[in-house]
């Protein structure tokens, strides 16, 4: 199969002040994110002047991959479009359809499955797709790569710099957290569910042994949804807390559920539990996430090289290789399924 261009989807983020609202409109359509939660992220932003780090951050990582790609003699042109934030991948689907591209890879900027961190990107591939109607390039989504050794290599280096810094800490892997029932519902029905927290579990293992930490903790973060919802638990700063009661002296926080320093890294990590850490006199450091090591372009790399060339598929986990499926389809019929959340008003019945 020969294709025509990479497609990096990502999630988008306002690169001004009065973005920020219509991006956190775009983000909780539909979603039951009380208003409450949306003004205090919105707050969130505005110390960062209205702008979120991600565009640059995939843009810079983009650069880096264009690189790898010419080093490596592979000609694919790489395009960028968001869910939530210009460029929207509707846009850009055009754009490609206008260049003539024909059939594309997608590289989606989550190495995780269950529904927010997989189907949800196959849902923007079907609208985009849909929006751009017929010529509409074939999209050819590459798989969840939260075990490939690449990935695995940069957190473990990561961590272990951050250790470095701090004598006595407790090793604290971190993921966004997500309801508990789109966690259950995570996966192919009959598997069990819970794909993307045992995803995470794993690729929080894998990260620990190659940096030769023995204990730690996995916990939380980031949380939305009004309160009533049960969401996968410990919270972050609520750990920090019971780390603190039961002695320990510092935190080591390694976020592995993302891939680069976007506002949920620089706000919720190096602000909001960087302060909890400092008001209970704790050490706190926070492992850099690998969109910055040079291993991360490499990676993407060689997930194109596995269907331009067919190069091996490397992974340290005996988890099934999911998420590669063309055109927006499911990986399995039923897999990773939205749970409708609660909008506080009363939903006409269906
Ligand atoms: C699993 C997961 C990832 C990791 C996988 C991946 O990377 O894709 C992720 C990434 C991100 N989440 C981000 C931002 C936001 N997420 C929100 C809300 C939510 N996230 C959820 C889950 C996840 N989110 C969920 C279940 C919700 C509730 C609403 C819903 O069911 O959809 C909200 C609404 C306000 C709030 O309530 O927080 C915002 C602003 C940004 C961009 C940050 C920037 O601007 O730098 C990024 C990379
Ligand atoms: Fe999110």
């Amino acid at each position: 199969m020969s294709y025509d261009a990479l497609l990096w989807l990502s999630f988008g983020g306002p690169e001004a002040p009065d973005e920020v609202m219509p991006f956190l409109e775009n983000v909780t359509r539909g979603r039951g994110v009380p208003p409450e939660r949306l003004a205090e992220v919105a707050e969130h932003y505005r110390h960062f002047g209205g702008v979120s780090p991600i565009n640059g951050l995939n843009r810079a990582a983009i650069a880096a991959v264009e690189k790898e790609l010419a080093a490596q003699g592979i000609a694919l042109p790489v395009y960028f479009g968001n869910r939530n934030w210009h460029p929207m991948v509707e846009d850009t689907l055009a754009r490609m359809a206008a260049d003539g591209v024909r059939r594309a890879l997608v590289f989606p900027t989550s190495a995780y499955g269950g529904y927010s961190a997989c189907r949800q990107y196959d849902e923007d591939i079907l609208r985009a797709r849909a929006a751009v109607g017929e010529g509409a390039p074939e999209l050819t989504k590459l798989r969840q790569f939260f075990d490939h050794p690449l990935f695995i290599g940069a957190f473990a280096d990561a961590l272990r710099i951050a250790r470095a810094g701090l004598s006595e800490a407790r090793v604290v892997f971190t993921a966004h957290s997500v309801p508990d029932s789109a966690d259950l519902a995570a996966g192919p029905p009959g598997e069990g569910g819970r794909r993307y927290s045992r995803q995470i579990a794993e690729a929080a293992r894998l990260v620990a042994a190659e940096a030769g930490v023995t204990e730690y903790d996995l916990v939380w973060q980031s949380r939305s949804g009004p309160p009533q919802i049960p969401w996968l638990e410990p919270d972050i700063v609520d750990h920090i807390d019971a780390l603190h009661a039961r002695g320990e002296r510092g935190v080591v926080v390694c976020p592995v559920g993302f891939v680069s320093d976007h506002l949920e890294v620089v706000w919720d990590l190096d602000n909001e539990a960087a302060e909890r850490a400092a008001e209970l006199g704790m050490g706190f450091a926070r492992a850099a996430t690998p969109n910055g090591d040079p291993r991360f372009a490499e990676l993407v790399v060689e997930l194109v090289r596995e269907h331009l060339s067919g190069a091996p598929v490397r992974k340290l986990s005996t988890f099934t290789a999911a998420g590669c499926t063309v055109n927006g389809a499911l990986c399995a019929t039923g897999c990773c399924e939205p749970v409708r959340r609660p909008t506080g008003a009363a939903r006409p019945g269906r």
